[in-house]
């Protein structure tokens, strides 16, 4: 049998805390088995590793997984994402198509947030799950699949069903092997290690030393409560890497990063996402964060240009890229190319049609900014949101929520 740690490492997972061990045993244990999997857990806990873990090491692991975040489709859509749609069962269906359920035929599905499907959605679920049926929507035709489901929530499904939201008999499907990932509060032995990692990862992604902690630091971190979990620490290690110029962090500075603690009941059913509370701070720090990396990047390129190397450090990131979306059209195109062209001049000379506009620089509203993370996070992940929220520190539902907001064009 597959030991752990080799599964820790496969999927970079961090921790040595017995609860979490106990729920990646179970996680493998039930691997090989066709059964339902229920993960649940506070939000932030890392439940998005198991449904991976439990397909790699099932026989199914050849054919397709696919995540589904039940949470980002809109209601009037779902059923038709799901179990797929003949030509013409509504307005705008110009071609049949198929839903995940027979995509997946032989594969897994994962369910994320499977707590916010309509009843209806829910009806047709435990009907796959019992039988292995479904209909196409605008079909009257029974279709079978072979689909394994593993699905997790962050809220609580008893509570849930009593307030009639979920099917209890759904619930009891689903559950099948329910699987608790730990709060970060269960294993503050973890903290560390976690932090040390983030770190880690921020300095190599933007070739700076890592920071690390003093021991009052250390402490206060552990004592921390976490209702964000291991995103919220994670945010916590990435902006603390990007805003401060010191690289060994005091208590004192760590306090900065972490709001008050007031109350601090966990992460459950119908309490604002630490995602809603953050976002808006958080992205302003990306934008420093980026910001401050661009001008390490600008630096560098001047620095080759100044010894007349002339050769631009990092073709594929050229100037334009590096500037807000908002001015690259009034903005000199290739600066780089035209002064390296000159490699004796004192200053960068420009093309004459490309010189800066005289325009006063209008100035950046909140909303400005965040659209700007948003659609540079966007293309640096060729419009995958899910990647794209990973890197902007928040969940895939409120990327999807911001996108709407700010109004933000397909990319
Ligand atoms: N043990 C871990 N080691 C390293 N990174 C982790 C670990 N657990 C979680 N993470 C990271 O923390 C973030 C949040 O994890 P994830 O999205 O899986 O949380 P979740 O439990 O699904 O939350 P939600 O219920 O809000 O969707 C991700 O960036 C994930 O990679």
């Amino acid at each position: 049998m597959t030991d752990i740690t080799t599964v820790k490492q496969r999927f970079g997972i961090i921790g040595t805390s017995p609860l979490l061990d106990r729920a990646l045993e179970v996680a493998l244990r039930v691997a090989p088995t066709d059964l339902t999997v229920l993960v649940t857990g506070e939000s932030g806990v890392g439940k998005e590793f198991f449904p991976q873990v439990i397909h790699a090491y099932s026989a199914r692991k050849h054919n397709k997984y696919i995540a589904v975040n039940c949470a980002a489709i809109p209601e009037g859509t779902i059923d038709s994402e799901l179990f797929g749609h003949e030509k013409g069962a509504f307005t705008g269906a110009l071609e049949a198509r198929k839903g995940y359920f027979e995509e997946a035929d032989g594969g897994t599905i994962f369910l994320d947030e499977v707590a916010e499907l309509p009843h209806s959605t829910q009806a047709r679920l435990l009907r796959v799950l019992q039988t292995g049926e479904f209909i196409r929507v605008g079909s009257s035709k029974v279709q079978k699949t072979n689909v394994r489901v593993v699905a997790a929530t962050n809220v609580n499904l008893q509570e849930a069903i009593a307030k009639g939201r979920f099917r209890e008999d759904l619930y009891y499907r689903l559950g099948t092997v329910p699987i608790l990932v730990p709060s970060l509060r269960e294993r503050p032995e973890d903290i560390p290690l976690l932090f040390r990692r983030f770190a880690a990862d921020v300095a190599v992604q933007y070739r700076m030393p890592a920071v690390t902690l003093d021991d009052s630091a250390r402490e206060m971190l552990m004592h921390y409560y976490w209702r964000g979990n291991i995103r919220q620490l994670k945010n916590v290690a990435e902006q603390i890497s990007a805003i401060e110029q010191t690289r060994v962090i005091s208590a004192e500075v760590l306090a900065k990063y972490l709001p008050p603690q007031g109350g601090g009941a966990p992460m459950a059913a119908g309490a604002p996402h630490p995602d809603d509370m953050t976002t808006e701070r958080e992205l302003l720090y990306k934008v420093l964060f980026d910001m401050r990396a661009d001008i390490n990047d600008l630096k560098r390129m001047m620095a080759e240009l100044i010894q007349g190397t002339g050769r631009c450090p990092e073709p594929a990131r050229d100037i334009k890229a590096l500037l807000p979306t908002s001015t690259q059209s009034s903005f000199v195109p290739a600066v780089v190319p035209v002064a390296s062209a000159y490699p004796h001049a004192s200053a960068p000379v420009y093309a004459e049609s490309e010189v800066v506009t005289d325009e006063p620089p209008r100035e950046m509203t909140k909303a400005d900014m965040q659209r700007e993370q948003i659609v540079r996070a966007l293309r640096r992940n060729n419009g995958r949101r899910r990647e794209a929220a990973a890197e902007l520190f928040m969940s895939e539902r409120t990327l999807y929520r911001k996108i709407k907001e700010l109004g933000i064009e397909e990319i």
